[in-house]
């Protein structure tokens, strides 16, 4: 790794030190962020001259529409599948209580990420790899191999699916961060499938004993969801000296069909764009923040959108999320549903499978919506 060291500004660092992590670098003590990590000025955040939590103040913070878990097995279903849609066409976001999932079983989740990252970096290390595609990988940025600016992230993925496959190869320390995720993705992956479900329904599909070609389809799918990929991502965004020069993670969409986000619930970050401007999401106690992923997206033909989201970084504390993304397996195909194609509503997107959006990123890189833009049909 060559010695680039920067010198103006006093933003000085070697390029091999930034390779090793957000964290690595703040362990250091630094008062200014490396010139790696400053955006362009027109990608930075508008944080104002404000320095604290503050400037994330409420005229920029949105409250996602809820959906109560609970009420879909009541009375009160319809309701909430068609609250449940339209939160999916006008917003790609909404948060999900009384979802089932114990807060112990969240609340260790998070606890057991944080230690992960106050391990020292030589135990860390271990589980660093540049390849995008390996199941364990303890890494920085987006793609750090790519990324010609670097976000101020550093993260732990963990492969879950098959579990027993994944397990020996996660993490050994902290000794209880492998009971913990597993328990943790085990409980996430059924509410997926659970949500999944419904919202397969609120697009017109029925689980019912397959009568056409049709029907068969869709309930070769259900098999295909529950034997799809899961990843866990454990986001750690240390506290930054200078917020309004960099971002946690740059606009992006999630690849797959959902994701269920885990936020920390003191330090708000996680911005999404909605009305042509980026505004914070507010937390809510006790719940997951859930987004449709490019893959739903192209499955319900469009109707269903795959927003743009960014996380913004905090001056004097750390941030922990934890994604759990989920889609099909590595080779299925992802296609818009049949269903909901006809003359009026024609097909908008090309097939594709989780396997070309990791090739896409490990070539060409992840911005914006740019491997959504490749699966367009018009
Ligand atoms: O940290 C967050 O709030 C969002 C994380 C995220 O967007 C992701 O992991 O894809
Ligand atoms: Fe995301």
């Amino acid at each position: 790794m060559g010695l680039t060291v920067e010198r103006s500004h006093g933003r000085e660092v070697e390029e091999s030190r930034y390779q090793r992590g957000v964290r690595h670098l703040c362990d250091a003590g630094i008062e200014r962020i490396p010139r790696k990590y400053v955006f362009p000025v027109s990608e930075r955040p508008d944080l104002g001259t404000e320095r604290s939590d503050v400037c994330y103040g409420s005229s920029r913070t949105l409250k996602l529409p809820v959906i109560d878990f609970a009420q879909l097995q009541g009375s009160n279903r319809s309701q909430v599948l068609e609250r449940l849609a339209n939160a999916c066409e006008e917003y790609g976001f909404f948060q999900l209580v009384n979802h089932g999932i114990p807060s112990e079983v969240t609340e260790e989740m998070g606890r057991v990420g944080r230690r992960f990252f106050e391990l020292p970096y030589e135990e860390r290390c271990k589980y660093m790899n540049p390849d995008m595609r390996s199941p364990v990988r303890y890494g920085t940025s987006f793609n750090q191999n790519n990324d010609q600016i670097f976000c101020w992230r550093d993260f732990l993925k963990l492969s879950c699916h098959p579990l027993p496959q994944h397990l020996p190869s996660w993490p050994s320390n902290p000794p209880d961060l492998r009971e913990i995720a597993a328990n943790y993705s085990l409980k996430t992956k059924f509410l997926y499938l659970k949500l999944l479900e419904v919202i397969r329904e609120s697009l017109g599909v029925k689980e019912t004993a397959p009568k056409s070609a049709e029907d068969h389809e869709s309930n070769q799918m259900a098999r295909d969801l529950e034997n799809g990929s899961q990843i866990i991502m454990v986001n750690c965004y240390p506290a930054c000296p200078e917020p309004n020069l960099t971002l946690g993670l740059p606009p992006h969409s999630d690849y797959g069909m959902l994701t269920l986000l885990l936020q920390d619930e003191s330090v708000r970050g996680l911005q999404i764009h909605h009305g042509g401007r980026w505004v914070t999401l507010e937390q809510i106690p006790n719940s997951f923040v859930v987004n449709v992923g490019d893959h739903l997206e192209i499955f319900s033909n469009g109707r269903f959108k795959s927003v743009l989201h960014r996380v913004l970084v905090n001056p004097s504390l750390t941030r922990i999320s934890i994604a759990s993304l989920h889609t099909l397996s590595f080779d299925s195909t992802v296609r818009p549903l049949p269903k909901l194609i006809d003359e009026a509503n024609p097909r908008c997107y090309k097939d594709t499978d989780f396997a070309s959006f990791l090739h896409h990123i490990s070539s060409v890189g992840h911005k914006g919506k740019n491997f959504l833009d490749t699966r367009k049909l018009t």
